[in-house]
């Protein structure tokens, strides 16, 4: 092997199993299997080094192309190691010297051209025990670092929220649920780096502190902290920069916050499309008209986890309001706004010692924009807008110096200065006055030269390698006088040196090579007095991110013609003239018909069954319903002339479940265990929106499912509930269920043809006009006719002498309490709850006696019993 191949194979070792991209000259090259693995990914040729039996399969790209490379191979879900050379190859005495440089992995990237300005980027780690899991996640370009504990039952929701990148699971474990293998990378780490005491020790040692404590953890917290130090030792590993932005962990506690699980992100297609995975077309599409990256990824926050709390919903409330109503603020904000730069992504780049002299400047240019933005959110009445203002430090100091120092058009690297300007540092003027000084004594020189030998074209010129010259093209070679030392030879020329441009020169490259490197330690001290200043920096970020999600929210609802929802604590969901909020956008302008939507309120149903014809915007209607909620409590208007909406603790949605075959279960099993989990984990304050359940399998056990399902929605939990449905049998329900409506949209027929009016009215449908939604399909007419056929035989059957269906399943009432065999095993007896609930702490041993006569005699009734 020769010693580079050498070299190679131990930087590959070293980095683990990451994809090693070896710098040689120019170029970064691959070897064998990444070889292979990158020809395939990025489609470069894939070459061999050697012939015959040694032969290696090599690929490799010039290294100027770094960037768009690994911004592919990252996005594909690998981990890349860089090897880069260490030295001057000139000066090397024998072979070059090389280093991992960096590994980068799609949760530890913090390079703006390799992350998504909109988006935060995660790396989370995970570790289950018990019926416990503890998760933290850190943003590695801001320094956002958090950690909780959570039911282990939650662990793919709370995933699903935090959609990381990237997530650390102990060796040997399979705590990720295995349909998150394609969306983020799961990269093992070993057992010990879970451990509970290198936890403590590592995030001790790290942000220099006795114990977590401070940061507010508790003893209930451990899995949180042992997830949160397996982040910390897999950074120490792989970041080879510093982690000094790192500086502060937060415990996250679910207070609060609506809970919305994954299938309910996908269904309700809040940030994803469930057809592409596309943004557009989503609703964070449609919210985030932030003018600043923070502001938009504060509002993916925002839209993440809604609030649960009446209080804090009216407070962002009056915020959108104050700016919905007042125009030239909006517009003067937006415009401020515009001009700031992503401070936070900054902040991290000057603490860790990678900012350029650009990234300087963009602080400076933000911190500029602070003192109108601070003047138009003073004296505001919304009481948030009060906190922003007072969260907005001018940090005039920082602001000044940087506005004094640098250029306007900052290069983005220090090496070859020409950052700060001119009259900020007396020194350094003098030497570029010397430098300037002396390169036009050269520009004199060469004028009197050409001039005193009769050489018109006489040509002073610079390069790495003689410095100085002056070039006289061969034709005039006898006139060149006796004191010009030849340098070179050139086709058609010659270089010259004369001793006294040379004493110019030494003058005019030190007086560079002086300015250069006090430009490098003012650079310096601009960098460190960012830093000096960072947690007042950090703070006022945060704030201005919060200012332009709500600026955002105030145009957006604007624009729309968005109503402010009232928001209460009964279970009330009243909406006139709701829309949804996407198809409100895209649809050509008045095309989209409104519909109005009333639950739960005093003497309302709260479910409803939404029967229609395919196609006829069924499942249109009732998402928009759970869209409206949900941006209600994540503080935004919604698009509807009123709302009222009585706060939802949980929001569920589930639609046609076809894109689930990718997790390699049945469609009906995926529908199932999700219905299953609705059932057990709804609230009397939840939402609850279905979409054809029960479809996946033969109609009468269909019917049957979709029957149960709502009786037990409407029995044992009595939450909010839309159920859209192409079983009309269900329409029946309503009868024999106190807090039932039907619901259908509206069709007209016309002349052999359908028209869809999309506008939801009282009743059950009666037809279901699949055979005409099939012909407008393009199924051949034969078929077609065929199976009107057909559906007048089975309607013949099925229907009984009223020309009602025979599907009709009878129901003997239960009041709530009943005990009933349910869908999912025996339901338990309400004393169970009681004894569940009981504080025995606080009871004295006559009282306990009591109580267990009372349960006695509870359970020895017969059911229906008084
Ligand atoms: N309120 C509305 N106003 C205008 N167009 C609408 C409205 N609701 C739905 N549409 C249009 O109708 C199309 C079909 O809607 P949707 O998918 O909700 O129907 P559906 O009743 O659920 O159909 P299926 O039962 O076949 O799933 C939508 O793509 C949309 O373009």
């Amino acid at each position: 092997m020769t010693p580079m191949m050498q070299q190679y194979h131990e930087a590959k070792n070293a980095c683990g199993d990451a994809i090693l991209l070896f710098r040689m000259g120019d170029f970064y090259e691959l070897f064998n299997d990444d070889a292979v693995t990158a020809s395939k990914i990025l489609g470069m040729t894939l070459t061999s080094r050697d012939k015959g039996e040694n032969a290696t399969p090599m690929a490799g790209f010039p290294h100027h192309q770094l960037d768009s490379y690994l911004a592919k191979l990252i996005q594909q879900g690998y981990r890349v190691g860089i090897c880069d050379q260490v030295e001057d190859p000139k000066q090397a005495k024998g072979i070059v010297k090389r280093e991992i440089t960096r590994i980068l992995s799609p949760g530890t990237l913090t390079d703006d051209s390799l992350l998504s300005p909109k988006e935060s980027n995660y790396l989370a780690a995970v570790l289950s025990e018990g019926d416990q899991a503890g998760i933290s996640w850190i943003e590695l370009s801001t320094g956002r670092f958090l950690a909780g504990v959570f039911p282990a039952s939650r662990l793919a929701d709370e995933l699903a929220r935090i959609a990381p990148s990237e997530c650390l699971l102990s060796e040997g474990t399979d705590v990720l649920p295995k349909h998150t293998e394609g969306k983020f990378l799961h990269t093992q780490r070993p057992a010990w780096a879970f451990g509970g005491k290198a936890a403590d020790e590592k995030l001790s040692k790290h942000f220099e502190v006795k114990s977590l404590d401070g940061f507010g953890f508790e003893e209930s917290d451990r899995l949180a902290v042992r997830a949160a130090g397996a982040i910390l030792d897999y950074l120490q590993e792989t970041q080879r920069g510093s982690l000094e932005h790192v500086q502060s962990i937060v415990p996250y506690r679910q207070t609060n916050a609506v809970e919305i699980d994954e299938s309910t992100r996908r269904s309700l297609e809040l940030t994803r499309t469930i057809r592409d995975q596309r943004r557009d077309g989503t609703l964070i599409a449609v919210l985030d008209r932030c003018r600043t990256p923070m502001g938009s990824r504060l509002m993916a926050d925002w839209l993440a986890s809604p609030l649960a709390d009446v209080e804090q919903i009216h407070l962002r409330h009056d915020a959108v309001e104050e700016l919905m109503n007042d125009l030239p603020l909006c517009e003067v904000l937006a415009e401020a706004l515009a001009g700031v730069y992503d401070l936070q992504r900054l902040l991290t780049r000057v603490t860790t010692g990678r900012a350029s002299p650009r990234d300087l400047s963009f602080v400076g240019r933000t911190l500029g924009k602070l003192p109108r933005i601070k003047a138009k959110v003073t004296s505001r009445k919304s009481k948030l807008l009060g906190e922003i203002e007072s969260q907005i430090d001018l940090c005039p100091e920082v602001h000044d110096k940087l506005a004094a120092a640098l250029v306007e058009d900052c290069p983005l690297t220090t090496a070859d200065g020409g950052f700060i300007q001119d009259g900020y540092d007396a020194k350094l003027d003098e030497l570029r006055g010397l430098a300037a000084g002396g390169k036009q004594w050269i520009a004199n020189y060469q004028a009197e030269e050409s001039e005193k030998s009769g050489i018109a074209n006489m040509k002073v010129g610079f390069n790495k390698v003689f410095g100085y010259y002056i070039e006289i093209t061969n034709t005039h070679r006898d006139k060149v006088p006796a004191y010009f030392h030849r340098k070179q030879t050139l086709k058609n020329a010659e270089r010259y040196i004369t001793p006294e441009l040379k004493e110019y020169e030494e003058k005019v490259l030190s007086a560079d090579e002086k300015a250069k490197s006090l430009e490098y330690d003012l650079f310096a001290e601009l960098r460190e007095l960012v830093q000096a200043a960072a947690d007042r920096l950090r703070q006022t970020a945060a704030a201005l991110a919060q200012l332009d999600s709500l600026v955002s929210l105030g145009t957006l609802a604007r624009d729309r013609n968005y109503c402010r929802p009232k928001i209460d604590e009964t279970t009330e969901l009243a909406i006139v003239d709701g829309r949804h909020p996407v198809l409100d956008v895209t649809e050509e302008a008045g095309t989209f018909i409104p519909n109005d939507t009333t639950l739960g309120g005093e003497d309302e149903d709260f479910v409803a069954i939404i029967t229609g014809p395919n196609m006829a915007g069924k499942s249109t209607y009732i998402r928009q319903v759970g869209l409206i909620t949900i941006m209600a409590q994540m503080g935004s208007f919604v698009p509807a002339r009123e709302a009222t909406i009585g706060v939802v603790d949980r929001v569920f949605a589930r639609v046609g479940a076809s894109d689930e075959l990718s997790r390699g279960q049945s469609t009906f099993m995926v529908e199932m265990t999700e219905t299953a989990r609705i059932l057990n984990t709804a609230t009397e304050r939840s939402l609850v929106i279905l979409d054809e359940i029960g479809r996946g399998t033969s109609t009468y056990d269909g019917v049957s499912l979709a029957w149960s399902i709502v009786e037990f929605i409407h029995d044992r939990i009595g939450c909010r509930t839309l159920f859209a449905t192409h079983y009309h049998e269900l329409a029946d329900l309503s009868q024999s269920l106190d807090h039932v409506t039907n619901l259908n949209v509206a069709v007209k027929e016309w002349d052999d043809k359908v028209i869809f009016l999309h506008k939801i009215v009282a009743g059950a449908a009666d037809k279901s006009y699949g055979i005409y939604v099939a012909r407008l399909a393009g199924i051949p007419h034969d078929v077609n006719e065929r199976a009107k056929q057909i559906l007048a035989q089975l309607e013949q059957e099925h229907l009984d002498l009223d020309g009602r269906s025979k599907i009709r399943p009878k129901r003997e009432r239960h009041p709530k309490t009943d005990l009933q065999l349910t869908l999912f095993g025996p339901s338990e007896h309400p004393v169970v709850d009681e004894i569940r609930q009981a504080d025995l702490s606080g009871l004295t041993p006559l009282d306990a006696f009591q109580k267990l006569i009372h349960w006695q005699t509870e359970l020895k009734k017969k059911p229906g019993e008084k």
